[in-house]
C-alpha cells in the first residue's frame, strides 16, 4: 500500500500528480491545532508531510506517531524543532541551492532600491510631484565601489558577494564562524570581526539563518556601531534584527536606511512604524518568489519526500543522522 502523506501547500498540477503516483495524498490548508483536531486520523496515519511556513514542534509531533519525513518547501527550517524530529527519527528535508541565485537577486534589489530611493521617488512621480528638474531632495547614494558587509557567508551570501564584486566593484567584508576560502579567492572578500564589519560597511547585508545564536544579533548596540550613512539589508529572518531597535535607529538617524524582506512578525502588521518611514523598503518575504524558483523549490521538496520515504536520500537532509 502507498504511504499516506499530508500536503499543506498548493502544488502545480504536474507535481501534485507526481506526488500522487507515490503516495496517498491528503491536502490540508495548514497544520494548526484546529486542523489537526479536525483531521486526527489523517495525522495519525501520515508518514510524510510537505509544505512550508507552519510550526512543527513537540506538541504537533504528538499527533503524528507514524511520521518518518517532513519535507519543507524552503531552505530555512527555523519553524521546525529539529531536536524533537531527530529524537523521533524523523528526517527533515529542505530545498537549498535551487533558490540561492534568486534570493541573492532580491538582496541586490534591496541594496539598489534603498540606496537610490527607487520606491520612494517612484511614488512621488506617481503622485504628480515631478514638475521640473529634480534637485538633491530626489538624489540617492552610489552603490558601486561602496563596501558591502555580509553576515551569513553561506550559499546566498556567496551569490551576493559574486554580484557585488563583479557587477558593482564593491569591496566585500564578511564575518563568519570560519574563513571562507572560496569567498576570499573568488571575490577578494575580507574576513573581519562583527564590530569591524559594522563600522566599515556601507551596506550590512544579512543572509543568516535564525538560530538561538543569531536571534537579535543586530540590536541597538550593533546599530550604533554602523556608519550613519550605512544601510541595513535583511533577507535572512526577521528576528535576527531587533526590530524595535531598528525602528529607533532609522528614526533618529543612527543609520541611513533599511531594506527588509523579512520581519519579526509576518505579514508585517499594517500599523508597523516601518511602513511610515521613507527610508525603509519593505518587501513581503519575496526572496525566492519567482515563478521559476518557486516551481523548482516545490519540485525539489516533492523529490526530497519521495527519496526519503523510499530510503534513497542523497542530499538535502537537515538531520542525516536519522538515516543511518
Ligand atoms: N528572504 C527569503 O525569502 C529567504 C531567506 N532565506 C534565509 O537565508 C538563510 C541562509 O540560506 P543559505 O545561504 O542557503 O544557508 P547556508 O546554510 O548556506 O548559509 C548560512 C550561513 O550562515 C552562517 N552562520 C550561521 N550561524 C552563524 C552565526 N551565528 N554567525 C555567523 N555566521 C553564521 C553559516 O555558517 C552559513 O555559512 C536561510 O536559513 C533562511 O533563513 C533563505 C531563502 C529565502
Ligand atoms: O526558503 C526559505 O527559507 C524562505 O524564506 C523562502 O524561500
Amino acid at each position: 500500500m502507498k504511504p499516506s502523506v499530508i500536503l499543506y501547500k498548493k502544488l502545480p498540477d504536474d507535481l501534485l500528480a507526481r506526488l500522487e503516483s507515490h503516495f496517498v495524498v491528503t491536502q490540508l490548508n495548514d497544520l494548526s491545532p484546529q486542523t489537526v483536531q479536525q483531521n486526527a486520523q489523517v495525522f495519525a496515519d501520515a508518514q510524510g508531510i510537505l509544505g512550508s511556513s507552519e510550526t512543527v514542534d513537540k506538541a504537533f509531533l504528538e499527533h503524528t506517531p507514524k511520521l518518518r519525513v517532513a519535507s519543507t518547501v524552503s531552505v530555512g527550517y527555523d519553524n521546525f524543532d529539529v531536536d524533537a524530529l531527530t529524537s523521533r527519527g524523523i528526517a527533515l528535508m529542505h530545498t537549498p541551492t535551487v533558490l540561492t541565485e534568486t534570493v541573492a537577486d532580491t538582496m541586490m534589489t534591496l541594496v539598489l532600491a534603498t540606496a537610490r530611493r527607487a520606491v520612494e521617488v517612484a511614488e512621488r512621480v506617481k503622485a504628480g510631484e515631478w514638475q521640473g528638474s529634480i534637485g538633491p531632495d530626489w538624489f540617492g547614494i552610489d552603490v558601486h565601489h561602496k563596501t558591502l558587509g555580509i553576515l551569513g557567508m553561506g550559499r546566498i551570501g556567496l551569490a551576493l558577494a559574486q554580484r557585488a564584486h563583479f557587477g558593482f566593484n564593491m569591496p566585500i567584508l564578511y564575518n563568519a564562524r570560519r574563513h571562507h576560502q572560496e569567498a576570499e579567492d573568488r571575490f577578494n572578500a575580507r574576513y573581519c570581526d562583527l564590530d569591524t564589519l559594522l563600522a566599515e560597511s556601507d551596506f550590512v547585508c544579512i543572509s543568516l539563518p535564525l538560530t538561538d545564536e543569531t536571534y537579535h544579533l543586530i540590536g541597538a548596540e550593533q546599530l550604533a556601531k554602523m556608519k550613519s550613512s550605512a544601510i541595513l539589508i535583511n533577507a535572512g529572518r526577521g528576528p535576527v534584527v531587533d526590530e524595535k531597535a531598528l525602528i529607533q535607529a532609522l528614526m533618529d538617524g543612527t543609520i541611513h536606511a533599511a531594506g527588509l524582506d523579512v520581519f519579526e512578525q509576518e505579514p508585517l502588521p499594517v500599523d508597523s512604524p516601518l511602513l511610515s518611514l521613507p527610508n525603509v523598503v519593505a518587501l513581503p518575504h519575496i526572496g525566492s518568489a519567482t515563478h521559476e524558483t518557486r516551481y523548482n523549490m516545490a519540485a525539489c521538496a516533492v523529490d526530497n519526500l519521495i527519496a526519503a520515504l523510499s530510503g534513497n536520500v542523497k542530499e538535502n537532509c537537515v538531520n542525516p543522522q536519522v538515516l543511518k
